[in-house]
């Protein structure tokens, strides 16, 4: 049975008979039959092709791959469809096998793009071909899923792949897996790469066709009808179909008109392309770098690090590099892999290089410069902007029965030389307000909650003092390690990791940016970084951990993973537990998870000192918080808590729902482009904005968590080198991501009250405007975000930002400009007694912490002490308004407006 009909594009059902009548195959998916001649003809040519007569019924199944599911989505699509496609074979009196299964690849969309998303695709396919082929008669659907590679087709099967020219990867792939192929008894397939191409020359042109036919199947898939996914409305006004799904006819490819048709006349093309308007071309992917083996890429790393860190050391170090000279630098830097900050081309974040101790090196490790212009060479780390001094506008409040005395220089708070030259590396000229006072709260053993705006160096305000004061003490509290040159994974004696420092984060991207804040830090020293976390490699991090292991920074899950395995890694040496957004940490699902870590080790009590950061704090979370600390801990804010900054300027603009898409790109083609994140508050929505924006030619990525972790963290190595420079997220994969020169966060969702509030909101648009530099913040509100206005417009108008018309009702009666202060927000209220003791004059912002009365007990800044005599005299509390630092020029748009030739 072929189902073919006719060039209408008509989405015709399944006919009853073969539909299933129970679920999980009750779906809504129907057949795209098609009825151009030449498209037939082709079909013909596949029918005739040689096959068992074992078949019981010839037919096709075409799969259209354009569709941007997630990969369980896709999963269960494929699954569902191919089991509709042969039957149910409990209802019927046949059993339907395919004689030949056309799945039609048309169009690199970014996950598809992705080299996993190949690999994802083209395992789909087979599995779902497997499975046709071998189904017995009584397998359910969710068994099926069991069957896996490796076993024989019980009669050959046509398997085609259609796809056009813009896909060389299918190519590639099939190229590269010679064992699909026949010889290998893993089925028959009939067309080896070469039929593929030639095929693909046929087809292609009809395949368009389909393509442009079949681009809604995703709106079909809630509408219950595939009719209804086809663009009926050319809706003049947006130059769109009434479904916001429709692609536009810039990507269509041209639509059919053929006399018999009714086809709808093609939505008006875009008058600018992207790359007209100045965006870089979309980005390709790398294949071969990506399709590399675990083992490929193990070995080019062990040939990179030996490159980087080979030398007699520091005091050649000079002469080296001249020596070197400017071409032995650039091939020692291609040796590398084309590495960006240590971590090559296709490899995995947690594989990034570290500094590599050796015993013989004493008390200091020498220098590499070339591993150094890694750590902190890259043009890609975010550098103190313009507006840097609005920081120190901001008060500063603390509480509790300590008082600390802020250090105003870094080389005024008693820092391991080691770590001084670092943070001068790093480019800090001077420590941030959080830094400024949570540098002595460490250094003198407090526990400690923090809060400051995001960007505002929160990471470096407890990394800077716990690696500081380890460094003199390492050799004492460090476990035993191997020594790094003769390092075998499994054959080298097991050793389990005990780490002094334990850092918990809620996200994958945010652990792995610490732990590149940490290897800059411990650059030099004994003390070795690592990061473990879910969707990693789980043999490369456990490597990792036996080559030593003394900062830690993990997600709960894998965390817990391995506590539960103490022969890979024991907390007993702890030192210091900090937990980084630790509202997030507290209050979402992690009670169990982080009760276990928080518990986790045979350390003697005391011994850790706790340290819980985060940009928001609700008063709830504050204390769930407080209960893990010890009763005399330092409790610091900057600011309002929850507070956005200043330097992110706030548009809300109001957009109804089916036009955000269109407005959305509008608003992309309106501004110079510019590094830009896209929030929305689901994984589909990602998704299909992605989609929607990538067949515009729209240089973007997107992320959120049910992409693999391979495609998480080539989205945002991507964004961060600007070769996708438009990313969408979903709200929590992003969170406490800092990436250099982000210029523009829009909320194309904002995100309402159960999607974390006006918490998440601050945490959003906080990737922009980071450490002195200016952003844009631009937010589509309609009526369904109703429950976020009111505290919304408090957020604005604090900030000194302009409130639309359309949310003018909900400005508190009582407000005039220059009231800032007396804004009222549920999370900042307490009714403790808290002093405010920084920054300029503006007293308005007390007792947000409430609890313990302040004493006066002013505990002076830290000497060099507790061990650490690195002779640096104690610093004093310097006179306030220390300048920020010279602007480093990176204004809100900086360097990246230039249209035709942005940079990134
Ligand atoms: N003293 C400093 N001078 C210049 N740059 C700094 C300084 N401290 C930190 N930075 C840089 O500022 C950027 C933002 O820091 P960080 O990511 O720690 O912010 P954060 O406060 O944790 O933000 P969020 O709440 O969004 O997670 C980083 O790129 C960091 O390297």
């Amino acid at each position: 049975m072929l189902f073919g009909i006719n060039i209408r594009a008509n989405w015709v059902e399944l006919p009853k008979e073969v539909q299933p009548k129970q679920q999980p195959l009750d779906m809504r998916a129907k057949w795209l039959n098609i009825n151009s001649s030449a498209v037939d003809a082709a079909f013909e040519e596949l029918l005739s092709r040689p096959s068992s007569s074992s078949w019981i019924v010839p037919s096709f199944l075409v799969f259209d791959f354009t569709l941007r599911f997630s990969l369980l989505r896709r999963l269960n699509l494929i699954w569902q469809l191919v089991a509709l496609a042969v039957g149910d074979t409990r209802q019927l009196p046949n059993t339907y096998h395919f004689k030949t299964i056309l799945f039609v690849d048309f169009k690199e969309s970014r996950s598809h793009g992705q080299p996993n998303g190949v690999d994802c695709r083209l395992v789909c396919m087979l599995e779902a071909l497997c499975w046709v082929s071998f189904r017995p008669r009584t397998a359910s659907l969710s068994n099926s899923r069991s069957i896996k590679f490796g076993r024989t087709f019980p009669q050959p099967t046509n398997f085609f792949l259609l796809h056009n020219p813009s896909t060389p990867h299918v190519d590639q792939y099939v190229d590269q897996h010679p064992h699909l192929l026949p010889s290998s008894g893993l089925g028959t397939i009939l067309n080896p790469p070469s039929t593929i191409r030639s095929l693909d020359h046929q087809l292609v042109v009809d395949v368009q066709t389909i393509l442009s036919l079949s681009v809604n199947m995703a709106a079909a898939w809630e509408t219950n009808t595939m009719a209804s996914a086809l663009p009926t409305d050319t809706n003049a006004s947006l130059g769109w179909g009434a479904s916001t799904n429709v692609a536009p006819a810039a990507d269509a490819g041209g639509w059919d008109t053929g006399a018999d048709t009714t086809a709808p006349a093609a939505p008006a093309a875009p008058t600018k392309t992207p790359q007209e308007h100045g965006w870089v071309a979309k980005h390709n992917y790398d294949y071969e770098s990506y399709n590399k083996s675990n083992k490929e890429i193990a070995e080019a790393h062990a040939v990179a690090q030996a490159a980087a860190q080979t030398g007699d050391g520091d005091e050649n170090a000079e002469g080296a590099e001249a020596a070197q000279g400017a071409e032995g630098a650039q091939a020692n830097i291609n040796e590398l892999g084309g590495a960006v900050g240590g971590i090559r081309v296709g490899d995995w974040s947690c594989n990034a290089i570290v500094y590599e101790w050796k015993d013989e090196y004493g008390d200091v490790g020498p220098k590499f410069p070339l591993l150094e212009q890694q750590l902190f060479g890259s043009e890609f780390h975010v550098k103190a902007g313009i507006q840097f001094s609005a920081v120190t506008e901001l008060n500063v409040t603390q509480e509790g029965n300590i008082r600390i005395n802020p250090v105003r220089k870094f080389e005024d708070a008693g820092l391991h030389p080691v770590m001084l030259e670092n943070v001068k590396l790093a480019g800090y000229d001077v420590p941030t307000p959080i830094q400024q006072y949570c540098l002595p709260t460490i250094f003198k053993g407090h526990d400690l909650i923090a809060c400051a705006q995001t960007g505002s160096g929160k990471t470096a305000a407890f990394l800077i003092p716990i690696l500081s004061k380890l460094m003199g003490k390492a050799k004492k509290l460090a476990a035993p390690r191997p020594n790094p040159a003769l390092f075998q994974p499994g054959i080298s004696p097991n050793v389990k990791a005990e780490p002094l420092v334990l850092i918990v984060c809620p996200s994958r991207e945010l652990a792995t940016q610490i732990f590149d804040e940490a290897r800059r830090f411990c650059y030099r020293t004994m003390l070795r970084p690592c990061v473990i976390y879910g969707g990693g490699p789980v043999a490369e991090q456990i490597t990792q951990l036996q080559k030593g292991c003394d900062v830690l920074i993990g997600t709960p899950g894998r965390l817990c993973d391995f506590i539960n395995r103490p022969h890979i890694l024991t907390l007993r040496r702890l030192r210091y537990m900090v937990i980084d957004e630790a509202d997030e940490m507290v209050q979402s699902d992690w009670e169990q998870e982080l009760k276990q870590i928080m518990s986790g080790g045979d350390q003697e009590e005391g011994n850790i000192k706790y340290l819980m950061f985060s940009a928001t704090f609700p008063k709830v979370a504050r204390e769930l918080a407080a209960q893990h600390l010890a009763n005399d801990h330092v409790r610091i804010k900057v600011g309002r808590i929850g507070s956005t900054h200043k330097n992110i300027q706030q548009d809300v603009v109001f957009v109804e729902a089916q036009s955000k898409k269109q407005a959305l790109f509008d608003l992309l083609m309106s501004l110079p482009p510019a590094r830009t994140i896209i929030f929305v508050n689901s994984k589909r929505a990602a998704d299909e904005v992605d989609d929607f924006l990538f067949n515009l030619n729209m240089p973007c990525t997107s992320i959120h968590s049910d992409r693999t972790q391979r495609e998480r963290e080539d989205s945002i190595r991507a964004f961060r080198l600007g070769k996708a420079p438009v990313l969408i997220a979903t709200g929590v994969s992003a969170r406490g991501l800092d990436i250099h020169n982000v210029a523009h966060v829009i909320n194309f969702d904002l995100p309402s009250p159960q999607y974390g509030g006006i918490e998440e909101y601050t945490h959003r648009i906080g990737r922009t405007g980071r450490i002195g530099n200016r952003g844009l913040a631009t937010s589509f509100y309609n009526d369904r975000d109703a429950d976020l206005a009111p505290i919304l417009v408090k957020t604005l108008l604090e900030t000194g930002q302009p409130v639309p018309d359309f949310l003018s009702e909900h400005i508190p009666t009582n407000w005039a400009p220059g009231k800032e202060a007396e804004l009222e927000f549920e999370n900042d209220s307490e009714d403790g007694d808290a002093e405010e003791v920084g920054a300029s004059g503006d007293a308005g912002d007390v007792g947000a912490w409430g609890a313990a009365p302040a004493t006066d007990a002013n505990v002076s800044a830290p000497a060099a002490s507790g061990g650490d005599t690195w002779g640096t005299p104690a610093p004093k509390a310097a006179a306030q308004g220390d300048g920020w630092g010279a602007p480093v020029g990176n204004d809100a748009w900086g360097s990246n407006a230039a249209a035709g030739g942005a940079t990134w």
